[in-house]
C-alpha cells in the first residue's frame, strides 16, 4: 500500500514529512511546543495541553464529586485559561464540581478596573457566577492609596498579604473551602529558585506542593497549572481566541522576584526543560535531619507563642499564628502613616516602613 502525503490546506500542495505534526502525522505542524520543542498541529496541541492538566488534576486527586470550587479570576492570561479549562474538563470528564469565579479588586486604577471588566465578560462567556471582593470594603484602603503612603517598593508585600486574606474571606462568604489559582510551572520554578537563593529551607520544602492551606484554615488552595508552561498557556489562549487582559500590574514585581524571573527566562532559552527540572528537584529535596530539627524547633517555639483562642487575630478574627495577624499589623502601620501625613509630610513613610521592619523580625 502506498502512502499519500496530506495536502497543505493553505497552498494545496502535498506536505513534506518534516512538515507533519509529530503526534498525529496527518496535519501540518504549526506549533513548536515550548515544553519539549515538539512540532505539532493546533488540534494535537489542544489535546495534549488539556490532557496534561486533566492528568495533573486526577493524579493529585484535586477535587471530589460535589465539591464547590472558587477560581481566583484576575482577568489575566493564566486565570482566564484556568476558568475556561476548569469548565471544559468538568463537563468533559464529569468531575461533578460546582465552579464559581472569585475576583479581588485591589483598587489599582488603570489596571485592575480594566482586568475586572474582562472577568465580567468571561462570567457571561462561560456562564459562571462571579463574586468580587475589594480591598476598600475589607481594609478601607485601595492599593493606590497604600502606594501613596508606603511607596511603590513595598507594594507587593502589602498586596500579597491582603490578597491572600481577601481570597479566603471571599471564599468564606461563598461558603467555599477550595480556591484554585492560575499559578503555573514558571511561577513554581521561580519560587523554588528564590527560596534556594535566599537559603529559605523551610519554605523550599513546601514551595512545590500542589495543594496548600494555612494551618487551622478550612480553606485549601490548589494549582492545576503546576506543570503547565506559561508560554503554552499564552499559546492556548491565543489559538482559542480567549478574551483576556494582558497588561502587567502598574506596580512592578518585587525586585528580587523580578531578577529570579529574568534568570528563569534566560535558563529556559538555553534549556526549555529546566522549568520542569527545577520543579522536580524541588519536589525531591529532603531536609537534612539537623535542619529538620531546627525548623521543627522553630515551629514548636512558634506554636508556644500561639495564643489559646483558636489561632484567630484579636482584631479581625482572621486565622493567625500570632495575636495580631499580618494584615492588621500592616494596616496599623498604614493608619499611622496616614495620620503622620496630615501632621508632617516628610515622615509620610515612617509608620509603614517601621511596620515592614517589625514584620521582617516576626516569623509566621
Ligand atoms: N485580583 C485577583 N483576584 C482573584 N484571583 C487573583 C487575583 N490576582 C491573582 N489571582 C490568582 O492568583 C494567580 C497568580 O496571580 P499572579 O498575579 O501571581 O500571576 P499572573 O501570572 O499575573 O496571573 P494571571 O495571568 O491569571 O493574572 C492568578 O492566576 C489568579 O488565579
Amino acid at each position: 500500500m502506498s502512502w499519500t502525503a496530506p495536502i497543505d490546506p493553505v497552498n494545496k500542495k502535498p506536505l513534506k514529512v518534516s512538515q507533519l505534526c509529530e503526534i498525529c502525522h496527518c496535519r501540518k505542524a504549526i506549533i513548536k511546543r515550548p515544553k519539549n520543542l515538539q512540532k505539532i498541529c493546533k488540534e494535537c496541541f489542544f489535546y495534549v495541553f488539556e490532557t496534561e492538566i486533566h492528568n495533573t488534576i486526577v493524579n493529585n486527586k484535586l477535587f471530589y464529586k460535589g465539591e464547590r470550587v472558587a477560581v481566583g479570576a484576575s482577568g489575566g492570561k493564566d486565570s482566564t485559561v484556568l476558568c475556561y479549562i476548569m469548565k471544559l474538563l468538568n463537563e468533559r470528564h464529569n468531575y461533578g464540581i460546582d465552579i464559581q469565579l472569585l475576583s479581588i479588586d485591589e483598587g489599582i486604577v488603570g489596571y485592575r478596573d480594566d482586568s475586572l471588566a474582562t472577568v465580567k465578560r468571561n462570567q457571561k462567556q462561560y456562564g459562571l457566577p462571579l463574586e468580587i471582593v475589594s480591598y476598600k470594603e475589607l481594609y478601607n484602603w485601595t492599593m493606590d492609596e497604600i502606594v501613596a503612603v508606603a511607596g511603590i517598593r513595598n507594594s507587593c508585600t502589602y498586596c500579597g498579604v491582603f490578597r491572600r486574606q481577601a481570597l479566603d474571606r471571599g471564599a468564606q462568604r461563598l461558603g467555599i473551602n477550595h480556591i484554585v489559582t492560575g499559578h503555573n510551572a514558571d511561577d513554581m520554578a521561580e519560587t523554588v529558585l528564590m527560596n534556594i537563593l535566599r537559603g529559605d529551607v523551610a519554605r523550599l520544602e513546601k514551595s512545590t506542593s500542589i495543594i496548600t492551606s494555612s494551618s487551622g484554615s478550612p480553606i485549601k488552595r490548589s494549582k492545576p497549572f503546576k506543570y503547565t508552561y506559561q508560554k503554552e498557556i499564552v499559546l492556548y489562549a491565543h489559538y482559542k481566541k480567549l478574551d483576556y487582559f494582558s497588561t502587567e500590574c502598574t506596580y512592578a514585581p518585587e525586585a528580587f522576584r523580578g531578577t529570579a524571573r529574568e534568570l528563569m527566562k534566560n535558563l529556559e532559552g538555553i534549556r526549555p526543560s529546566c522549568i520542569i527540572d527545577i520543579i522536580h528537584s524541588g519536589e525531591n529535596l529532603v531536609l537534612k535531619e539537623k535542619k529538620k530539627r531546627i525548623v521543627s524547633n522553630q515551629s514548636e517555639q512558634q506554636a508556644k507563642k500561639q495564643f489559646a483562642d483558636g489561632n484567630r487575630c484579636e482584631r479581625c478574627n482572621y486565622l493567625s499564628s500570632n495575636k495580631i495577624c499580618k494584615g492588621c499589623i500592616l494596616l496599623e502601620g498604614l493608619e499611622k502613616s496616614r495620620a503622620s501625613v496630615s501632621i508632617e509630610c516628610d515622615s509620610a513613610n515612617d509608620g509603614a516602613a517601621r511596620t515592614l521592619r517589625t514584620l521582617e523580625r516576626l516569623s509566621f
